[in-house]
């Protein structure tokens, strides 16, 4: 227990608050978070829209810079950007007139890690998305399931230790949102990524997740964390959903979300 409290956490927030300031005004959108993720846990972020989960994600990838507190990742203070750390969209942001393998490889060359290994891991990662017989198409040819898979392997291909998902599946339909849940799933399992995902839908966060955290708004800030038993935890999000358990646990997440929701209706 002491040496799990001395080990700094993979990521870490401390007493963290975030304004976002303008000419006219100042907006406080998340208040005082404390929050630990170890190495190689999945963790998910839910609560009504506006209660923060993007900027909290922001500060993470040194996006933003808190206004007050501390964000941590293995100990250091984060100062900017990093490779260390992925960032996934709800938007898969392909180039059109790039091929697929073209537009994998922009991401090492914008980092600056272009070469023979770096591109063959980035093949070797298009292979595992089932995206190798298309790597010379263009994104327009792609289904939205199989764009996302580019945009997943485009930052996979940096070799982040740290994914951050921001809404990834919303845009899919609902039998792509769960094939894929379950392929990048065992994908960041398979290469130990620690990984933040934020999500609206409540199954989602159950079935991937190994902890949730429930926001509130007005400000931002945690409301409360479930933990996702060990059963559920270690089946693949599909068949999560079919377990015992499965239902309890999202009627407690559901219940929580009541209570967020209530408490900043009309704010
Ligand atoms: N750049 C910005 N300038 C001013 N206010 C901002 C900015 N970005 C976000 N906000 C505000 O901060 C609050 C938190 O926004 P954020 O996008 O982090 O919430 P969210 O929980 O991710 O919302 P959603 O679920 O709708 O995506 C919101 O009230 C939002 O309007």
């Amino acid at each position: 227990m002491n040496q799990l409290l001395s080990t700094p956490a993979k990521i870490e927030l401390r007493h963290v608050t975030h304004l976002y300031v303008s000419t006219s005004r100042a907006f406080m959108a998340v208040r005082d978070i404390n929050l630990r993720v170890e190495e190689g846990e999945f963790i998910c972020l839910v609560g009504p829209s506006g209660c923060g989960k993007t900027t909290l994600l922001s500060l993470i990838a040194g996006l933003e810079k808190p206004t007050a507190g501390k964000v941590l990742i293995e100990g250091a203070s984060v100062q900017g950007t990093s490779r260390q750390v992925g960032y996934m969209l709800q938007q898969d942001y392909l180039f059109n007139w790039r091929t697929i393998e073209e537009n994998v490889f922009l991401g090492l060359d914008i980092q600056g890690i272009r070469n023979k290994e770096t591109e063959d891991y980035a093949l070797h990662l298009l292979a595992e998305m089932e995206l190798a017989d298309v790597r010379h198409s263009y994104p327009a040819q792609l289904s939205g399931g199989m764009r996302q898979r580019v945009a997943l392997v485009r930052t996979l291909a940096c070799q982040p230790d740290i994914l951050l998902l921001d809404e990834p599946f919303s845009a899919l339909d609902y039998q792509t949102k769960l094939k894929l849940e379950d392929l990048i799933f065992s994908a960041l399992r398979r290469h130990k990524k620690t990984a933040i995902l934020v999500t609206h839908d409540l199954s989602e966060s159950i079935a991937m997740g190994d902890r949730i955290y429930i926001l509130a708004r007005n400000p931002g800030r945690i409301n409360s964390e479930v933990a996702v038993p060990a059963e559920i935890r270690s089946a693949l999000p599909f068949d999560a959903r079919n377990l015992p358990g499965f239902q309890d646990l999202f009627h407690q997440v559901w219940k929580e979300m009541e209570v967020v929701s209530d408490a900043t209706k009309g704010n």
